[in-house]
């Protein structure tokens, strides 16, 4: 039922309640690319992209696949990139594209009408977004997003270490407001609304000090860090101990380094995905 949601929010959370917390990221590494033997080219992206997509598409709730990777082969790597969101389109699987945009508004506007457009050809279910010039800037973002059924992840307190000079300074900390701006947008959605939150598995007990109350958020919470950062299934689960089955957990160099062979990363993930499943859905 809610797997068809026009919202979502909805439609996340039915995903994974159906496939658990685990969403596949997709960061085509030069050094990964070499890995599995690959060139590193917009075909060396394609062929690499096809794999993951062989070994998780309709296996798990999500799919991330991070530009940067793409863009780094110009206008045939996005090629690549319009292809893939269109097959996980077709597979059923959510596609957030992460693009970390933000901007003026009416610039907003335009990378809106890039991602969150019906037919645009990088259209995405979500992607990702950066409120370091307001939240208040991501306004058109959000409006086509809710207009489209799609949604945004807002960063708020992000894995990499240099990121707490700038998100826990003030007082409140700017990544509390951040946190509270968007609950106000979630505010009388149900069961989530379509403001998701990027909080990193890597930050420990942060949210309790800054004061912050994840779950007000009404959000789910995309939590990176897993893997190749360093986190595990058990920081997860402590971090966000509350939200359960509001946590989607990207994973990209954890899974993909078991490539080039689909079985092996559909293996890999079905194993990251029950570790989750277990210790965050106790
Ligand atoms: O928005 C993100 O996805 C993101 C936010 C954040 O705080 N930290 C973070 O690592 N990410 C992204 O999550 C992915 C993590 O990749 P792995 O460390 O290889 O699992 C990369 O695509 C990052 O750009």
């Amino acid at each position: 039922m809610a797997i068809d949601s026009p919202r979502f929010g909805a439609r996340l959370v039915a995903a994974m309640q159906e496939r658990g917390p685990l969403c596949v990221g997709i960061d085509p590494h030069p050094e990964l690319l070499a890995q599995w033997g690959l060139p590193d080219t917009a075909d060396g992206v394609a062929r690499f992209t096809d794999a993951v997509l062989e070994g998780v598409a309709g296996e798990v709730a999500a799919v991330k696949p991070q530009s940067a990777f793409f863009e780094r082969h110009g206008s045939a790597g996005i090629a690549v990139l319009e292809r893939l969101l269109a097959d996980l389109h077709s597979s059923g699987t959510l596609s957030v594209l992460d693009v970390k945009r933000g901007d003026i508004g009416s610039t907003m506007r335009a990378y809106a009408q890039a991602y969150l457009q019906d037919g645009a050809p990088l259209a995405a279910d979500a992607i990702t977004v950066t409120p370091y010039l307001g939240t208040g800037a991501l306004a058109p973002a959000l409006d086509l997003a809710r207009e489209t059924g799609r949604g945004l992840f807002v960063l708020a307190l992000t894995s990499n270490p240099e990121a707490a000079a700038l998100q826990h300074a003030g007082e409140p900390p700017v990544a509390r407001s951040v946190v509270d701006d968007v609950a106000r947008l979630n505010a009388g959605v149900e069961p989530v609304g379509d403001v998701g939150l990027v909080v990193g598995a890597t930050v420990g007990d942060t949210p309790a000090q800054l004061g912050i109350d994840l779950a007000a958020a009404h959000a789910v919470v995309l939590a990176p860090g897993v893997g190749a950062q360093g986190a595990q299934a058990e920081d997860v689960a402590l971090t966000f101990a509350g939200l359960e089955r509001r946590v989607l957990v990207p994973i990209s160099r954890g899974i993909l380094s078991a490539g080039p062979a689909p079985e092996r990363i559909r293996a890999i993930a079905a194993r990251f995905s029950a570790e989750l499943t277990s210790k965050l859905w106790s």
